[in-house]
């Protein structure tokens, strides 16, 4: 066995990030035989950890959760960042690429409350709490009776506020849950057929410097093509209708038969219009799929449809 060298992992601080990290080393340590002292892990807080009192959209999008593990990649203080890839902008700084993803875990949200069994089992006026904007405006689409407010913090802090009775019901992602041990909250999963995930959902992706092909031999072991195949047609498609990260925008693609099914949303935030694009081919064709159901949603889109 080839002498273990030493791999720095960045992650964010909290307990997702941690279990991601984690399945990220014990993946490698499998892979490898190489042991956990030679794969340590830094820990970098990020700006949106920092941020607790609005929503993300708000304060500057997605790149806030990765630009400072961006800045540690590049100045080699790591050498690989474990990403939820949900939560990845479609553009990355110069110099860093995904090199892969690992084995992607459940896609679904699940309905999480305590009095009330389903979406459909609400009553009129109930609260339902949700940072998400594509959640959000999928709620309102279904139940547009209910109250939908903002729902801030890490999957634990959500847990406890709906605990304490902040709202009636929240939604979380069924991957962060498994990742978290935390499935014994969930009260229903919702199918993606009624209610679809966000771009990437479920998924690890794997940052690291672009040249650096040492980093990029020893995770090949641990990557997932058909993930990878999805990813490049979910993050096509967003980059399609990107620009605005107030839009819901909702993307889900998968292996059927051998072909890469990609289904897209947008919807109008307060629910009242939602459209839909499916597209499907050769997984070899990835983006152009993701591509062509974003641009088709971008040409059927009203020009109101981005602001109202
Ligand atoms: N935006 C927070 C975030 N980023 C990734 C996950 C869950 C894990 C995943 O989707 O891979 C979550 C929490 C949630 O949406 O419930």
């Amino acid at each position: 066995m080839a002498a273990s060298p030493t791999l720095v992992i960045g992650t964010r601080g909290s307990p997702l990030a941690l279990a991601q990290a984690h399945e990220t080393q014990d993946r490698l340590v499998a892979a490898h035989g190489w042991t956990v002292e030679h794969l340590p892990l830094s820990i970098i807080k990020t700006t949106g950890d920092a941020i607790q009192d609005r929503p993300l959209s708000e304060a500057g999008g997605k790149g806030l959760f990765t630009k400072e593990l961006d800045i540690a990649l590049l100045d080699g203080s790591i050498d690989l960042a474990v990403h939820s890839a949900k939560d990845l902008p479609t553009a990355l700084p110069e110099g860093i690429v995904i090199a892969g993803f690992l084995p992607r875990e459940d896609v679904r949200d699940a309905f999480i409350s305590h009095r009330y069994r389903s979406l459909s089992d609400l009553p009129q006026g109930a609260v339902v709490g949700s940072a998400s904007l594509r959640r959000q405006a999928q709620v309102r689409r279904l139940r547009p009776d209910l109250q939908v407010t903002l729902l801030r913090g890490n999957v634990q802090t959500r847990l406890a506020k709906l605990e304490r009775g902040e709202v009636d019901a929240t939604l979380l992602a069924m991957a962060g849950l498994r990742r978290l041990g935390l499935t014994d909250h969930v009260t229903t999963v919702l199918e993606t057929d009624d209610f679809l995930p966000a771009v990437g959902q479920g998924a690890i992706a794997i940052a690291i410097r672009a040249e650096d092909e040492r980093v990029r031999a020893a995770l090949a072991p641990i990557l997932d093509m058909a993930t990878a195949h999805a990813l490049a047609a979910e993050r096509a498609f967003l980059t399609i209708l990107d620009g605005s990260c107030r839009t819901p925008i909702a993307g889900h693609a998968r292996l059927v038969g051998g072909e890469l099914e990609i289904r897209g949303l947008v919807l109008r935030p307060d629910g009242s219009e939602c459209l839909e694009a499916i597209r499907r081919g050769s997984p070899d064709d990835a983006a152009a799929l993701g591509r062509e159901a974003g641009s088709e949603l971008r040409s059927r889109m009203p020009p109101d449809f981005l602001t109202s």
